[in-house]
C-alpha cells in the first residue's frame, strides 16, 4: 500500500509554505525583536540592570535565529533544559532519519513546514527562557490583548446575544434550539479568521458585528457537517440519564476575539444542556503568535467581568462560575506545542489520547490543528477526512477551521479544481471555512 503523501514544505518553491518560511516567519521574528526593544524600560523598572542585560540577550538569540532561518542553516537541537526538550531533540533526529544522504541535515527550506514552523516558535520560547529574569515574558501578549480590545463591538454583540438567549432558552422548541446551535457554531468558525500569524503579526480583529454576517458567509462553508454535530449532541441530551455527563472538549486556537466566540459556544452547550461539561485545551507556551495560554484565558474572563457593559460583565461572572463549579475545565499538555501530527498522539502522549477518548465530541479549532489532524500533507482534495486522520480517532471529532494553508481534504469531486480556477488563493486567505466531522453517524 502506498504511504501517505509528502509533507508540505518550503522546498516547493512558490508554495504557500515556501512564502511563509521566506517572508512571514522572518517578519514575525523582527516584530518579536521590536517588542523586546519597546519593553526595555519596563524590564529596567522591574529588574534593574539585569533586566536590560536579559533584553539584550533575548534579542541577540532571536536575531541569531532569524539569521539561521534566512540563510537556511541546519536545524539545531534545543539546548535549554525544559519539560519537552528531549522530545523535541528526538523528533529532530527522527526528521534527520527521513532524509537521504544527499539531503544533509534538516533545514528550514528542506524539512516539513509543520516541523520548521513549530520549531521556530519553540526557539522563540527558548530565547526567552534563556534570558532570566525576563523568562516569563510573553512576547505576543500585547498583540493578543489588542485584538480583544479592537473587537469590542463584536464582543458586546455576542455577549448580549448570549445573555438574551439564556433568558428564553428553556422555552425554545427543538427547531429553534437547533438554529441557535448552528449560529454559535458559525460564530466560532468565523472567529478563526482572526489569527495573527497569518498576517505576520499585523492587527486583524473583528471590528463589526459578526452576527449580521452569518447568512452572507454561508456560501463560503466548503464542508458543512453541522447537522451531524446537532444529531450527536441532541441525542446525548435525550438519552442521558440523570447525573450522567456529556463532555465536549474544545481544543482552543487563538485568544482575543476567537476565544470569546469559543466561550460563547461553550456556554451555549451548557445552557442548552447539549453538554454538561466542557474541557478546554490551551497552549503551555506562547505559540503561533495568537494562541491561547492559561494567562490569556484567565485575563479575558477577568476583562469581561470588569466591563462597563452589563451583558459582557454578566458573561464574565457566569464563566468564572462555570470554572469554579468545575463545569468548565481548562487543561494544557505539552503535546499541543510539539511538532508531531495528531496521528502520533497515542504513541507520544498516550495520557492525552486517553483523556480525549472520554469526550463525547471534540472540537478542534483553527488551521494549525487542521494541519496536525491531516499531517500537513499534499492530500488530494477528495480523500476522505477519516483517511487523512491516519488512525487518529480518539472520539467523534470536528474540525472548525478557516483555510489558511494548502491542505484540504474531503471535498466533492471537482470542487477544489473549480475553486483553484476561479480563486487561486482560496486555500490560504481565511475566506473559506469547514465543519468537518469524523465519527460514527
Ligand atoms: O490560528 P490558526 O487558525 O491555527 O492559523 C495559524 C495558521 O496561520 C499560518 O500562520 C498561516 O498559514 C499557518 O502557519 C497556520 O497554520
Ligand atoms: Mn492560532
Amino acid at each position: 500500500m502506498a504511504g501517505p503523501p509528502a509533507s508540505l514544505s518550503a522546498r516547493d518553491v512558490g508554495s504557500f509554505a515556501y512564502l511563509s518560511v521566506k517572508d512571514r516567519s522572518p517578519q514575525i521574528l523582527t516584530k518579536a525583536i521590536d517588542t523586546l526593544h519597546r519593553h526595555k524600560s519596563e524590564f529596567f523598572e522591574k529588574h534593574g540592570e539585569k533586566g536590560l542585560e536579559a533584553e539584550k540577550k533575548a534579542i541577540s538569540l532571536l536575531s541569531k535565529l532569524r539569521n539561521e532561518l534566512q540563510t537556511d542553516k541546519p536545524i539545531v537541537p534545543l539546548v535549554e533544559k525544559f519539560v519537552d526538550t528531549d522530545i523535541w531533540n528526538q523528533y529532530l533526529e527522527y526528521q534527520q532519519s527521513l532524509l537521504n544522504e544527499s539531503d544533509g541535515k534538516p533545514r528550514w527550506f528542506l524539512s516539513p513546514w509543520l516541523f520548521v514552523e513549530c520549531y521556530m516558535y519553540r526557539r522563540i520560547h527558548e530565547a526567552i527562557i534563556q534570558s532570566p529574569p525576563i523568562d516569563d515574558f510573553d512576547i505576543f501578549k500585547e498583540l493578543k490583548d489588542q485584538n480583544f480590545f479592537e473587537s469590542q463591538e463584536s464582543v458586546i454583540a455576542l455577549c448580549t446575544h448570549l445573555q438574551e438567549l439564556r433568558k428564553t432558552i428553556e422555552d425554545l422548541d427543538e427547531n429553534q434550539l437547533k438554529n441557535e446551535f448552528l449560529k454559535v457554531l458559525q460564530i466560532s468558525l468565523w472567529g478563526n479568521k482572526c489569527d495573527l500569524s497569518l498576517s505576520g503579526g499585523e492587527h486583524i480583529s473583528q471590528k463589526t458585528n459578526i452576527m449580521n454576517s452569518l447568512e452572507d458567509l454561508k456560501p463560503f462553508i466548503l464542508v458543512n457537517d453541522m447537522d451531524h454535530l446537532w444529531s450527536l449532541l441532541s441525542n446525548c441530551k435525550k438519552t442521558r440519564e440523570e447525573e450522567s455527563v456529556t463532555q465536549v472538549d474544545i481544543v482552543l486556537d487563538n485568544s482575543g476575539f476567537e476565544l470569546i466566540t469559543d466561550l460563547v459556544l461553550a456556554d451555549f452547550l451548557l445552557s442548552s444542556k447539549l453538554a454538561t461539561k466542557i474541557h478546554f485545551y490551551g497552549k503551555t507556551i506562547p505559540w503561533f503568535v495568537s494562541d491561547t495560554t492559561i494567562h490569556d484565558f484567565n485575563w479575558i474572563i477577568k476583562q469581561l467581568k470588569h466591563s462597563n457593559n452589563k451583558w459582557v460583565s454578566q458573561c464574565g461572572v457566569d464563566w468564572e462560575d462555570h470554572i469554579k463549579t468545575g463545569r468548565w475545565v481548562y487543561l494544557d499538555h505539552i503535546f499541543w506545542t510539539l511538532p508531531h501530527e495528531f496521528s502520533a498522539m497515542s504513541q507520544v502522549a498516550p495520557d492525552l489520547y486517553a483523556a480525549l477518548q472520554k469526550a463525547h465530541l471534540i472540537f478542534f479549532k483553527g488551521d494549525l490543528n487542521y494541519r496536525k489532524l491531516t499531517g500537513d500533507r499534499r492530500w488530494e482534495f477528495t480523500i476522505p477526512f477519516h483517511e487523512a486522520l491516519s488512525g487518529f480517532h480518539p472520539a467523534p471529532l470536528c474540525s472548525i477551521r478557516t483555510l489558511k494553508a494548502e491542505v484540504q481534504v474531503g471535498l466533492q469531486p471537482g470542487q477544489g479544481e473549480q475553486l483553484t480556477a476561479s480563486e487561486p488563493n482560496w486555500l490560504t486567505t481565511g475566506k473559506y471555512g469547514v465543519f468537518q466531522f469524523d465519527g460514527p453517524l
